[in-house]
């Protein structure tokens, strides 16, 4: 079968589709096939300026409307993500080459969800009132930061660019996405359909390309601030270039996270709970709880069921509904976690399911278990970011914690058990941005969502994203004369 993803241009500014073939070529590789299925064109110096002098244009402007005005523009968009979830999930396979069962529940679905709640708490963002001696007394004003830069990574884009879209638009900034260069095609959709819902031209562009020019985007004067989704690596070059124009900063990072299963735990859910955070989208999810620490005395009926559900996953033609496993997103990652597959058996963990490519055009490859991992192995310190499992035995509540902390990294973690006391002592020890009590890898827009240590700067989705795209200032007014010491 082929598809025909080409987009209009390659890149979304000041309302309109926008090309230069001048640009690097970027292709889009179909995960399931390996076929190329677009080309687009990385943005020329000349691109990065026009889209950034649009944001800048435009931003005032949409700031000086008022939040509901600006809710009622988000809240469209939302609708039409819905209305279009279909067209818009089978764009997202062909992107990422997930599944289309997951890509119809978990992509448009929950950019419509961060476009309908800002959209909601635009009109309601407010100062505050604070009285002082004497009648004198601040208001504070809550203000927009300007123009601010995204940059996607390619497992969840259409995901990733709401995620990041809604708060800014709601607070009334403007915004240049980058999206990562794996996954160009999703981005340019919501572009298209914020325009459609009335959003004034300008106020959300996309440009194409790789790192250099996320770095051109991040270090030009006229950008306010810098959200990235990406791993450590990028997160330390981009925080650092930011860092140097006084930029702000959401830094939403990779994960090694754990997981702890204690004797008591209903293994059903436990094995659910990994799975999910294990082999949703293949793998590679931030978030993932790829050390999965068991503790003895259930280790063999919850490895012994573990695989019996694995072998029921269906792998195939992500565009078939029936499929609920899918390829990787590049051959390049693939090769980077048969690598990591590797070592894993190079320094002794025991393989209990998968380990191999699968003999089909594409970049398919097992969802794989290692058992009797230990702490010091490659593959339980290192993020793989594709379909790896370590479970590694544990002895008790107090070695539990203090081995799941010890980890650069701080995205997520989860506990199982059927003691509620024990579950909320153990989350509050913790090193992890988001936790989980018999459950995993859920993320509501309702929630914070964001990492601690080396996992990331700052929160996205809830309330808490507000203050990640708005700034206070304060006015003190004198209802008396001052006075003066000479
Ligand atoms: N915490 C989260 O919310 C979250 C969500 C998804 C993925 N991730 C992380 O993303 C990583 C996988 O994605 P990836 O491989 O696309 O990550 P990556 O770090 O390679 O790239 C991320 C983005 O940064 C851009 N980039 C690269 N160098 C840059 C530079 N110097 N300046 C500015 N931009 C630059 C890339 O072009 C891409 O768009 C994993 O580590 C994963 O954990 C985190």
């Amino acid at each position: 079968m082929t598809y025909d993803a080409q987009p209009k241009a390659s890149h979304f500014i000041a309302g309109k589709y926008v090309e230069d073939s001048a640009g690097d070529p970027l292709d889009v590789v179909y995960a399931a096939t390996g076929e190329t299925i677009a080309r687009l064109h990385a943005a020329t110096p000349a691109i990065v300026d026009r889209a950034l002098a649009s944001a800048k244009a435009a931003q005032a402007g949409w700031a000086a409307m008022s939040g509901t005005e600006r809710g009622r523009v988000l809240r469209r968009a939302a609708d039409i993500l819905r209305e279009r979830n279909r067209e818009l999930s089978v764009l997202e396979t062909l992107d990422t080459g997930k599944p289309l069962s997951e890509t119809l529940v978990a992509d448009a679905t929950s950019g419509a969800d961060a476009l309908e709640y800002f959209g909601g708490l635009a009109g309601s963002l407010t100062g505050e009132h604070v009285q002082l001696a004497g009648g004198d007394f601040v208001y504070t004003m809550r203000k927009p930061l300007g123009v601010c830069v995204g940059i996607g990574a390619w497992n969840y884009p259409t995901q990733i660019a709401c995620w990041k879209a809604a708060p800014a638009l709601a607070c009334g900034n403007a915004m240049v996405f980058k999206p990562s260069e794996m996954t160009p095609l999703c981005t340019l959709k919501v572009a298209e359909i914020l325009m459609e819902a009335g959003a004034p031209a300008g106020v959300f562009n996309v440009v194409q390309g790789y790192g250099p020019v996320g770095a051109a985007l991040t270090t030009d004067p006229r950008v306010a601030k810098v959200s990235l989704t990406g791993s450590v690596p990028t997160g330390r070059k981009v925080y650092a270039a930011a860092a140097e124009g006084i930029k702000h900063v959401t830094m939403e990072l990779g994960g090694k996270s754990p997981i702890l299963v204690f004797d008591d735990a209903d293994v059903e859910a436990a094995v659910s709970g990994a799975i999910v955070g294990n082999f949703y989208s293949s793998g590679q999810i931030c978030s993932n709880g790829t050390r999965v620490f068991v503790q003895k005395g259930i280790k063999e009926a919850f490895l012994a069921r573990l695989t019996e559900r694995l072998a029921d996953a269906v792998i195939g033609d992500p565009m078939d509904e029936a499929t609920t496993y899918g390829p990787m997103v590049s051959e390049r990652q693939l090769k980077i976690v048969e690598g990591y597959i590797a070592k894993g058996i190079e320094e002794g963990a025991r393989l209990v399911a998968g380990g191999r490519r699968i003999d089909r055009p594409g970049w398919y490859l097992e969802p794989t278990v290692f058992a009797d991992v230990t702490d010091g192995m490659t593959i339980a310190r290192e993020e793989i970011f594709g379909p790896v499992m370590s479970v590694l035995d544990f002895a008790d509540e107090a070695d539990g914690i203090a081995r799941a902390n010890a980890t650069e990294f701080g995205l997520a973690a989860g506990v199982f058990t059927k003691d509620l006391a024990r579950a909320h002592r153990v989350v509050g020890q913790l090193e992890a941005g988001s936790l989980y009590i018999n459950a995993y890898n859920l993320t509501p827009v309702e929630a914070p969502f964001g990492g601690v240590k080396a996992s990331g700067v700052g929160r996205e989705n809830s309330k808490e994203a507000i203050h990640h795209y708005s700034e206070v200032r304060s006015v003190y007014v004198a209802v008396n004369a001052p006075e003066a010491p000479y």
